[in-house]
């Protein structure tokens, strides 16, 4: 069985990361740096679920609220945005879609508007002091946060108009839909979504992250959404996952952030992906949701993933490619991704086969 994809080999493996929320990105590194910076912050040994842990979503909602906390100023914003792009660059992720709510923060100052700014400071930095080591391709997608309200959704979504705007499109990429499941009704936030899509943004929509959310699940689904996040319990209604898989639309799979959050079974050969892939050849892409609260990496994901299916390492790497025909960037961004697997494929893997 040496074939099979096991950790080592995935994390050699190019890969892309698109399912990534900056705030729950954060390693154990970059929070005690900031930590020993200010008064210590007690309640930040709970911002981690450890090996083997689980907590109910409310329990993990509340790290968030920790989180924001210490992340305040614009500075910090740039600091551990280079800081997360660093972890992904290391663990051979080439291209990385960051998805991030734009705060304001009173006691510093910081506004939505200078949040974003910050965001796309550290990505044009981090590109900057990296020419040529450590390639990697990063683009954002501010969040809407479906705790928060409609009007702030609207805020979010002009800033992201703007901003995609500004940087020709290259940068701002499309606007995710995020936040506490059973916070308020995800139907609501369609208006703003839908003033994103006229803007030419493309949408990431989380829903049906946990039981019970069909008549939602049914309008967002009516937006189209470009990828959804999670679905976890669309493939128990025939209504809704026949859309889904009609219109083909990809699944970001979070295998660990599910299990840690109780929405699923322990055993991953039980997780929904697997009904999707193996029954229908539905698309699904592998992300880590918050790779810092869940103690992971897109390494780790790949290889329980893979894992869970028995696949080979040419089918593991031919997963991790086809990660980008569903990139928000455009086709020379595409094409440029497409020559980096080939060159791997041939430098590593054509031997083996
Ligand atoms: C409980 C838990 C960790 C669940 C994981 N599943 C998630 N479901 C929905 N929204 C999320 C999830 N993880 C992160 N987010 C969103 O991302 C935010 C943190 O990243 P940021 O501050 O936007 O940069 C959270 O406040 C939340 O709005
Ligand atoms: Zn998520």
């Amino acid at each position: 069985m040496a074939d099979l994809a096991d950790l080592k080999f995935c994390q050699e493996l190019p890969k892309i990361e698109l399912h990534a929320h900056l705030n729950g990105s954060l390693s154990d590194e970059t929070l005690n740096k900031l930590l020993r910076r200010g008064p210590t912050n007690n309640s930040y040994a709970s911002t981690i679920i450890g090996k083997g842990e689980r907590r109910t979503m409310q329990e993990g909602f509340e790290m968030f609220r920790i989180l924001h906390e210490i992340v305040v100023s614009p500075e910090i914003v740039v600091e551990v945005t280079k800081d997360v792009i660093t972890d992904f660059a290391l663990d051979q992720v080439k291209y990385l879609e960051l998805r991030s709510t734009p705060r304001n923060v009173l006691s510093s100052g910081m506004t939505k508007r200078s949040y974003m700014e910050a965001v796309l400071t550290a990505i044009q930095r981090y590109r900057e002091e990296n020419e040529d080591r450590c390639r990697i391709d990063v683009r954002y997608l501010p969040s809407i946060d479906r705790s928060k309200s409609v009007e702030e959704a609207h805020e979010t979504v002009k800033l992201a108009e703007e901003f995609s705007l500004s940087t020709n499109g290259n940068l701002v990429v499309g606007v995710d839909f995020s936040g506490n499941p059973h916070a308020n009704d995800g139907a609501d936030y369609i208006p703003p979504m839908m003033q994103a899509r006229r803007a030419n943004l493309h949408l990431a929509v989380h829903m049906a992250e946990v039981e019970g959310k069909k008549e939602e699940t049914k309008k967002l689904l009516e937006l189209l959404p470009d990828r959804i996040g999670h679905g976890t319990f669309i493939s128990n209604e025939p209504g809704v996952r026949d859309v889904v898989l009609k219109k083909r639309i990809p699944l970001e799979v979070c295998v660990t952030s599910n299990i840690k959050t109780c929405t699923v079974p322990e055993d991953h050969t039980k997780h929904h992906f697997t009904w999707w892939r193996q029954e229908h050849q539905h698309p699904c892409i592998v992300g880590t949701d918050d790779k810092g609260i869940f103690a992971t990496s897109l390494s780790n994901e790949y290889s329980i993933a893979a894992g869970a299916l028995g696949l080979s390492r040419r089918e593991t790497f031919n997963w991790s490619k086809e990660a980008i025909d569903h990139v928000f960037a455009d086709i020379d961004t595409k094409s440029r991704l497409r020559q980096t697997w080939d060159d791997y494929w041939k430098s590593n893997l054509e031997v083996d086969t």
